[in-house]
């Protein structure tokens, strides 16, 4: 293992009910960098997340190797070294007791300190994540707090006992467009408070623009491309990328001719919506992956992405790919890796109005 990686992922499979969703990934994370894994519904982020922490569903199986600082017992370092920030903050908590309570637990379920202590890092952990009058807020229960605080206090329970790694599961999926970049942001102070790693899931380019380090595609349990996020979002080897690119306004693989000036603007998942949207202050048609991703009991043969892709060939249908690296940082499983275009929305036209 090389010394600066943090968290090892090989070849990692994960089978739910004997059907295969995660198809062998290996990825590291190196200490405090954000790598961001994307791609559309159902490609396998939340199962790889939760392999992360040894949680995996019941009915999920898991090979390949997950390690941190070399170690294999993950579900000893959750809590500990490994923490989540999951999607939905309400049932992260539980309901009967005041957060400043599950926090204090969470610090004394690893740290051998008084109950005074584990108070008081509790009410230090809400206050530095921007709860106000966190004394008084610690003893309120999840219920009443906002949606919002809600989610800064998980952020503060994933972090209080200053983890290695932090994994945030679309940590702002469940709130309004304005909350989703304060939570984000106060998770990105966190992070740096603690000097923890974060392994971010998103739908958001965007997001992975503006917050990562690294990211890691997915598409149908396999990775499609990871690399530095600005080299990979500039310029995507893999069509896949290509296609989630073209969907997101302001992307430069993203369109730019204008629309039909009465088409309302896109939200949610840019690759699955194909909705109109803004950019630049014009409203747009923006282009869309056809077709929708495969489910795991039935996927093509040879790539997954052969049928919906514009590239696809003889080979892609019949050989599934392997990861190479097209430079010394920038991994793509594609055949025709070299004939994606710069820009690359050329490879997804804009749909007809
Ligand atoms: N508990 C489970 N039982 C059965 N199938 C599951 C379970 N969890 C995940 N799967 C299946 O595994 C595949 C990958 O799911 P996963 O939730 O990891 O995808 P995802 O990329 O996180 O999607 P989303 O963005 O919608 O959360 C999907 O086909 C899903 O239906």
């Amino acid at each position: 293992m090389a010394s600066d990686v943090l968290l090892s992922v090989r070849e990692l499979r994960i089978a739910v009910e004997g059907v295969e969703a995660v198809r062998g990934l290996s990825f590291d994370v190196r200490p405090r960098e954000v790598l961001a894994l994307v791609g559309e519904s159902g490609a396998g982020k939340s199962l790889t997340a939760r392999a992360l922490l040894g949680m995996l569903p019941r009915g999920a199986t898991a090979s390949g190797s997950v390690r941190l600082r070399g170690d294999t017992d993950l579900t000893a370092q959750r809590g500990r070294r490994i923490a989540l920030v999951p999607q939905d903050a309400l049932s992260a908590l539980s309901p009967v007791h005041p957060v400043g309570d599950q926090l204090a637990a969470a610090v004394r379920s690893v740290a051998r300190v008084s109950r005074k202590e584990a108070r008081a890092r509790a009410v230090a952990a809400l206050d530095r994540v921007g709860i106000p009058d966190a004394v008084r807020r610690a003893r309120a229960y999840p219920h009443e707090y906002s949606g919002g605080m809600r989610q800064r206090a998980v952020i503060a329970m994933a972090t209080v006992n200053e983890p290695d790694v932090v994994v945030a599961d679309e940590p702002t999926t469940a709130l309004d467009a304005e909350l989703q970049e304060q939570v984000l942001r106060v998770l990105g102070e966190q992070r740096e408070a603690v000097g923890a790693a974060l392994v971010l899931i998103t739908h958001d380019l965007a997001v992975v623009r503006e917050h990562a380090d690294r990211v890691l595609v997915m598409y149908a349990g396999r990775q499609v491309e990871q690399g530095p996020a600005a080299r990979v979002l500039d310029r995507p080897r893999a069509p896949y990328t290509a296609g989630l690119l073209a969907s997101v306004p302001g992307e430069p693989g993203a369109s730019s001719e204008p629309a039909a000036p009465d088409e309302p603007a896109a939200s949610g998942d840019p690759a699955a919506s194909g909705e109109p949207a803004r950019a630049g202050g014009r409203r747009r048609r923006l282009p869309t992956i056809p077709g929708v991703p495969p489910v795991p009991a039935a996927l093509p043969p040879g790539c997954a992405f052969a049928p919906r892709c514009p590239l696809a060939e003889d080979r892609c249908h019949r050989e599934e790919p392997r990861p190479w690296w097209v430079d010394d940082d920038h991994e793509v499983s594609c055949h025709r890796w070299d004939d994606v275009p710069y820009p690359a929305a050329e490879l997804f036209p804009e749909p007809r109005a």
